[in-house]
């Protein structure tokens, strides 16, 4: 289903100046150790409060004598992006020139109970183990907050305390067991109509749940940490509820879903970066924030590192190479075909092509330490071709380049040499990036020209040189790779258009 979208253009691509970096010798973490909370500054050792350098121009803006001093101009304020990625969670605190304040990162802590895991008190404990992260010097300065979550992480919650019903249906689950009813009344190759869609985890849970489901809401993985923190349930953005349902061209729900009777644990929706409210009072007083302090919708994950990468023109393309592959190209006509797990978010007047797939860094970390892909990656030329053919999956399952529920890990013959395999690993998931971007080009969308690459995978410069030459076009490591930014321009772009 192809269209283009003729919508006022509201201010979601920021034209940002390039040199948009760091402020050195200032609160510049690379690092959280979670059990100590410890941050580590630039240069990768504790640097004790009183030796940090003392950037120039200073406007006193904290009352306690110990704390630096802000480089800001006076009654400048700061906007805090929160990313909830697949292994951790970050957090980036910009100012409106987008230059980086601060910035943290925790891995989620690991609550089992009887071997599973307890991911809503892990988010919750990490949302605010981040909080506590940013400086408090610098937190009375943040006008604004954002976050963003993982695509299609449901969470069914009481509508009256907010508290989870249900454990969370994780992004890449699939509830194929609703597919028949979902592909019953959704249009024929619908977003939707995939086992890992919002829709197919809210009427599987809807099929299982015999209790009152009157007092039932479903919230996104963003949704619900950002109602933690300004307490109005029921509220999501377009780009959360796009598997669900939600058609941001009409900007509503289409008339066939509203007709079912589990429309009504539906959440409103907004766009992304919109003002929901400020801060609660006892969040703000407790953490150091102020009571202007703005709570704005989210994105997903893979919407926010394509923010931060700044790509603004029909053509561009991001590649998330996080835990999995997530492409986005920015296209004027928009894309929709559940057979190929192929979809279109909205950004602004224009179309964020793509997909996700269950390949990426997930597989790598099972198999190999940070540390040993750095080290095997030096080894690698990526100028030869591997002839290794995998399909690196953690479990069955795919979601695109193709769309298929019991496809199965290929990973054999695994070589003698590590470097030969991880070599083989990395060409194999350049060919699926590959194939989704042809893909998309088969089924209209814009020509790709350029593909700029976030996530963890983004630093490995002989992957990128193999996804150049499998790709046949330029990939460069965006300015930002940290989906966190982007979350942080939605908090930017929230304030902005609440003055
Ligand atoms: N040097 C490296 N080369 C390739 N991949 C890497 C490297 N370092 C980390 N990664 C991969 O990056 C992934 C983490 O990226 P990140 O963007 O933090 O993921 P997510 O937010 O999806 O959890 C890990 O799965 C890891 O395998
Ligand atoms: O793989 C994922 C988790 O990291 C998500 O599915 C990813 O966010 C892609 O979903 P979307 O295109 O809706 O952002």
């Amino acid at each position: 289903m192809m269209a283009s979208l003729h919508h006022p253009t509201s201010p979601f691509l920021f034209p940002w100046p390039s040199n948009a970096n760091n402020k050195h010798g200032f609160y510049i973490s690379r690092k959280a150790f979670p059990e100590s909370g410890l941050m580590y500054g630039a240069s990768s050792k504790p640097i004790p409060r009183a030796k940090r350098a003392r950037p120039r121009s200073m406007t006193t803006l904290c009352s306690k004598k110990e704390d630096p001093k802000v480089d800001l101009p006076v009654g400048e304020r700061l906007y805090l992006g929160l990313d909830f990625g697949t292994s951790g969670a970050r957090f980036a605190l910009i100012d409106k020139q987008g230059t980086i304040h601060a910035e943290g990162k925790r891995e989620y802590p690991l609550y089992l109970n009887e071997e599973t895991m307890d991911w809503a008190r892990s988010w919750k404990d990490t949302l605010f183990l981040l909080l506590e992260d940013v400086p408090y010097y610098l937190r009375e300065l943040t006008a604004s907050i954002s976050i963003d979550g993982t695509s299609a992480t449901t969470l069914i919650v009481n509508s009256t305390t907010g508290e989870p019903l249900w454990k969370p249906f994780l992004y890449n689950e699939s509830c194929s067991d609703a597919l028949p009813t979902v592909k019953s009344i959704a249009p024929e190759n619908h977003t939707v109509c995939s086992g890992s869609s919002t829709l197919c985890k809210l009427i599987s849970w809807w099929n299982q749940e015999d209790s009152d489901k009157k007092s039932a809401i479903l919230l996104h993985q963003a949704d619900w940490l950002l109602w933690l923190l300004h307490g109005k349930l029921g509220v999501s953005d377009y780009n959360n509820a796009l598997k669900v349902g939600y058609d941001p061209e009409l900007d509503a729900y289409p008339s066939w879903l509203l007709s079912q009777p589990y429309s009504q644990l539906l959440p409103s929706v907004k766009a992304p970066g919109t003002s929901i409210g400020h801060i609660k009072e006892d969040i703000g007083s407790q953490y150091g924030f102020p009571k202007d302090c703005l709570v704005c919708t989210g994105t997903t994950d893979s919407i926010a590192a394509f923010l931060a990468a700044r790509a603004t023109q029909p053509g561009k393309a991001v590649t998330s190479l996080g835990s999995t592959l997530a492409i986005k190209l920015l296209s004027t006509t928009r894309i929709e075909d559940a057979r190929f797990g192929v979809y279109s978010h909205r950004l602004d007047d224009k179309w964020l092509v793509g997909g996700a797939s269950n390949t990426g860094g997930a597989i790598l970390r099972q198999i190999f330490t940070d540390e040993q892909l750095v080290a095997l990656s030096e080894k690698i030329n990526p100028v030869e071709a591997s002839p290794l053919d995998y399909y690196p999956l953690q479990t069955v399952g795919e979601r695109f380049p193709v769309a298929d529920p019991k496809m199965a890990p290929r990973l054999q013959p695994r070589p003698e040499s590590d470097v030969e395999f991880l070599h083989g690993i990395f060409e194999s998931i350049a060919r699926i990036e590959a194939k989704g971007y042809s893909l998309l080009k088969e089924l209209g969308a814009t020509q790709v020209e350029e593909v700029f690459t976030a996530g963890g995978g983004a630093k490995n410069e002989k992957w990128t040189k193999i996804r150049e030459r499998v790709l046949g076009l330029p990939v460069s490591c965006a300015t930002q790779t940290e989906a966190a930014y982007g979350a942080a321009l939605l908090a930017l772009k929230g304030a902005q258009q609440n003055k």
